[in-house]
């Protein structure tokens, strides 16, 4: 087994002792990891645990992490350290915890999946780009079914106003070279990711991308420290091709909780640089360069609502996101608010004394 068939071989140094390796897998705290010598399974040292305050100081799929090797194959790799990840992606915590999640990393492309039938939505693009901008990953649209697009050449040409220079792929996996574009668009050691809502046909790609290697999105059996036989599903696929693909179940159903929803709108921060006033909301104030956009059917109103709801929804994301880890790091500091208040009353005690 060859550690660069799991990717670009990461340059940073590598610390005496430790290999360098690359996270397949997780399962609750425990990791598959890949290294030069083969695949083990993985958990994070002492130190990185006690360091951690939130989901994104744990390795993820996809990070390049250095690990301790154990001397005897069945017991556990130690990961020790972490390498700089090159993109990010997080969502929000299910249930009503504010958390963020962290779902993936170093990936290098980000296929922002949709498809052309009656689901065909301009708004959700604007969503994924929007995630994809703050994600450090590049973005490629894949449009999916073309078989079933009601107009192709107008959906086309809305897709492209809005997305300017990205790659635009078209798919239709009822035809037996319609993922050519898609296959030829894949490099092999560069790390993939669809992203895309339920149904889009994310599966039905990436099951033709593998041909007859299907077995690869079935679970691998590892034996653990004990010699117990855990089952995790490979999360980090290898296309026959070289090209690698993240598929964990988060990345599904992304939401905001990181986004450049400016990056994306750049048109109208452009316009909005025209108003009259300076925090302009675009609404009914006088001399708005956006409404008059509007006027003249030069932009739509259905794109500038989208802009002003996933800003407000960004905003609301980025505000819990931190609140999230600030508490986090009071209750690992202080085991809560209220001992906090009552450590710094007697700091502040002290020194009048
Ligand atoms: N007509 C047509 N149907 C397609 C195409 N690609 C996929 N489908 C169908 O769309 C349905 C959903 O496809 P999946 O690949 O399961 O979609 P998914 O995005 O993986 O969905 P989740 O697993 O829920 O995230 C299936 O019935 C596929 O057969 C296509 O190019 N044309
Ligand atoms: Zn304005």
């Amino acid at each position: 087994m060859k550690l660069n068939e799991y990717g670009v071989t990461d340059t940073q140094p590598i610390v005496n002792g430790l290999d360098l390796a690359r996270v397949i897998a997780t399962s609750h705290l425990q990791y598959t990891i890949v290294t030069d010598q083969g695949q083990f399974q993985a958990q994070v040292s002492g130190r990185l645990a006690n360091m951690a305050i939130a989901p994104e100081d744990f390795p993820t799929v996809g990070d390049w992490v250095q690990v301790r090797l154990p001397g005897n194959s069945s017991d556990l790799a130690i990961i020790e350290r972490f390498n700089e990840r090159q993109s990010v992606f997080l969502r929000k915590a299910a249930g009503r915890r504010s958390d963020a999640q962290l779902v993936a990393a170093n990936v290098d492309w980000v296929l922002l999946t949709t498809a052309l039938d009656a689901n065909f939505n301009l708004r959700r693009l604007e969503r994924y780009l929007a995630v994809a901008a703050s994600s450090g990953a590049q973005a490629a649209i894949v449009l999916t079914k073309a078989d079933k697009a009601s107009d192709l050449p107008a959906q086309l040409t809305e897709v492209k106003q809005i997305v300017k220079n990205t790659p635009v792929l078209v798919c239709d996996a009822t035809q037996p070279d319609g993922l050519t574009a898609l296959a030829e668009f894949m490099q092999p050691g560069l790390s993939y990711a669809f992203l895309g809502s339920s149904g889009v046909g994310k599966s039905t790609l990436i099951n033709h991308l593998l041909g007859s290697d299907k077995i690869a999105t079935q679970a691998v059996r590892n034996s653990d420290a004990h010699g117990r036989h855990t089952t995790t599903s490979r999360q980090l696929i290898k296309l026959p091709n070289g090209s690698l693909v993240i598929d964990t179940p988060g990345m599904r159903e992304l939401g905001l909780v990181d986004a450049d929803v400016d990056a994306t709108f750049n048109d109208i921060k452009e316009l909005a640089k025209n108003c009259r006033f300076k925090d302009c909301t675009h609404q009914n104030e006088p001399g708005c360069a956006v409404q008059a956009a509007i006027s003249a059917g030069t932009l739509s109103s259905e794109r500038l609502t989208s802009y002003q709801r996933l800003l407000a929804e960004q905003n609301r994301n980025t505000d819990l996101r931190g609140k999230a880890r600030e508490n986090a790091k009071i209750n690992r500091m202080f085991g809560g608010k209220k001992q906090m208040k009552a450590f710094r009353k007697e700091v502040q005690q002290r020194k009048h004394r």
